[in-house]
């Protein structure tokens, strides 16, 4: 039984809820249940603060589950990231008043305000730099206001929170984070864990292609591979008219309205695109 840990709460529960629902696994009922029993999947499902999860498989009691990768670092729990899951994208980075500090270095005998202390303290060690971190549980833009702190270190999506406070980012961005899934450090994976990567990946696969197809005139075959060489190659196969064929290929959903403008401007007529449900290559 593959025993794996999934945010109950916060900015990625919704999206981890989701691409696991994807992949197959059951989900829970209501934000009330605390643990999904999966028997189809021989999986247990436990719904767990973001922050405790990289404790819980680090510890070995859970055999994976879906975080934050700053949350991995600040933990300092001997768990590692094994697959990036493409949601929940975010950078940590410090912030101050406008105009105040341009790099780390500018927070040299000044206080600092984190929920993430494990890793600003890394982070000011590494650079060498002599702060005060002061550790807050959330809402940390407000401590400068508050008089609490000089700076701050938090995570950053749209700025959105910091613009309105009047705050900016300095210096070189302490993380690029996103979802991840992760394991506890140099195990072997848990029966079950091979399977939930494979069709996680086979999610993201579908997510971020769509397949396209086309006919075109033989003779333009190599130009059209050019502009869509698939994954392992396009399938070309015979039209049912003199020296024209079919093209199946699969082709990235970002820009793909691009390559149907190439594909016209060769000469491919017939330029039909559609979603992959699922996808396991
Ligand atoms: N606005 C955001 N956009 C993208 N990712 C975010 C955002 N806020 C937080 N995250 C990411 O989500 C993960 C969990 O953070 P989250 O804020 O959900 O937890 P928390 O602060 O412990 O919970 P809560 O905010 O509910 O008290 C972190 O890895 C963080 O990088
Ligand atoms: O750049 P933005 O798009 O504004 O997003 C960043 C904000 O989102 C998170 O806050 P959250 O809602 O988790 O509250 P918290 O600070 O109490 O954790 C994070 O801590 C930032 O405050
Ligand atoms: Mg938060």
């Amino acid at each position: 039984m593959l025993r794996l840990a999934v945010p109950n709460k916060g900015a990625l529960a919704e999206a981890a809820q989701a691409i696991l629902k994807e992949a197959g696994y059951r989900n829970r009922k209501d934000s009330k249940e605390l643990v999904v029993v999966d028997p189809e999947n021989s999986c247990e499902l436990f719904f767990l603060r973001p922050r405790d999860i990289a404790v819980y498989v680090g510890e070995g009691t859970l055999d994976g589950g879906i975080t934050g990768r700053d949350m991995l670092h600040d933990s300092g729990a001997p768990a590692e990231e094994i697959l990036p899951l493409g949601f929940g994208g975010s950078t940590f980075r410090f912030a101050g008043k406008a105009g105040q500090f341009s790099s780390v270095h500018d927070l040299s005998g000044l206080r600092v305000a984190t929920s993430y202390t494990g890793l600003v303290e890394k982070h000011l060690a590494e650079a060498g730099v002599d702060a005060r971190v002061i550790k807050l549980d959330g809402a940390v833009e407000t401590a400068i206001r508050l008089g609490v702190a000089d700076a701050v270190a938090d995570v950053v999506e749209t700025g959105t929170t910091l613009r309105n406070v009047g705050l900016e980012v300095f210096g070189e961005p302490i993380m690029r984070s996103e979802a991840i899934l992760i394991k506890r450090a140099g195990v072997p994976h848990a029966n079950g864990l091979e399977q939930l990567i494979r069709r996680l990946q086979g999610v993201m696969v579908a997510r971020d292609f769509v397949m396209m197809d086309y006919d075109i005139k033989a003779e333009q075959i190599d130009k059209a591979i050019a502009i869509t060489p698939g994954v392992e190659g396009p399938t070309v196969s015979p039209l049912h008219r003199e020296g024209w064929v079919a093209v199946r290929a699969m082709v990235r959903r970002k820009g793909h309205q691009q390559v149907m403008d190439q594909l016209w401007d060769i000469g491919a007529r017939a330029i039909l695109v559609t979603d992959i449900y699922a996808a396991r290559l």
